[in-house]
């Protein structure tokens, strides 16, 4: 099985609960990076070791918050030595409203790892965008780049639409099957 590490910043619980979730269906090691954007040495350790990585992060102001930019510059260092070559990548953006330029914050995930070298995994789900189509459905957002999730902004983090979090967790766990058939 591919080690899998998901690697993402929370600036108010919202987006650790998602990576938890992913975490806890699909065995993966979380790796935070902390309100300083920085990452501890045994994180970049672990993501350094993985098969497959999964950035997760909020959107702010239509794009990743700063810690997470900090983050995504630090990781120049690997880009140097090609040292993230060839691995496998996913992301998912969480953020309060339906759309809330979400996809901008997807992208810049998606160049991350592509700057890297890595093999990015789309989001392999159809959308559930009929009449009838629930907020409890999986991919409800209609994502195809990465993972979506809506957080309400008087949300707690317990009140996460399931659907959402369902999708992420199938997500994670495509990723994890593509970098097994990949690396082993
Ligand atoms: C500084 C700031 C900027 C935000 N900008 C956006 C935005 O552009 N679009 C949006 O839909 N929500 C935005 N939000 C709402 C957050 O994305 C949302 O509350 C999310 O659940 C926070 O995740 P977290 O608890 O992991 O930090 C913003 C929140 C903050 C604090």
């Amino acid at each position: 099985m591919a080690k899998t590490v998901i690697v993402y910043f929370s600036g108010y619980g919202h987006t650790k609960q998602i990576a938890e979730a992913a975490a806890q269906a699909t065995g993966a090691e979380l790796v935070e990076v902390d309100a300083q954007g920085d990452v501890a040495e045994a994180g970049w350790a672990a993501l350094d070791a993985a098969d497959a990585i999964i950035f997760g992060a909020p959107t702010y102001m239509g794009s990743v918050p700063w810690q997470f930019k900090k983050f995504a510059d630090a990781t120049s260092k690997k880009w140097f030595t090609r040292a993230w070559q060839d691995k496998v990548f996913g992301g998912f953006t969480n953020s309060a409203s339906l759309n809330g330029d979400k996809q901008v914050t997807l992208i810049f995930l998606q160049t991350l790892a592509s700057q890297q070298g890595g093999i990015w995994v789309s989001l392999g789900l159809a959308p559930a965008n009929t009449k009838g189509a629930t907020r409890s459905d999986i991919n409800n957002l209609g994502g195809s780049v990465g993972a979506l999730v809506q957080s309400p902004a008087d949300a707690s983090v317990d009140e996460i639409p399931s659907g959402d979090v369902e999708t992420v967790k199938l997500y994670a766990a495509r990723v994890a099957e593509i970098a097994t058939r990949l690396h082993g």
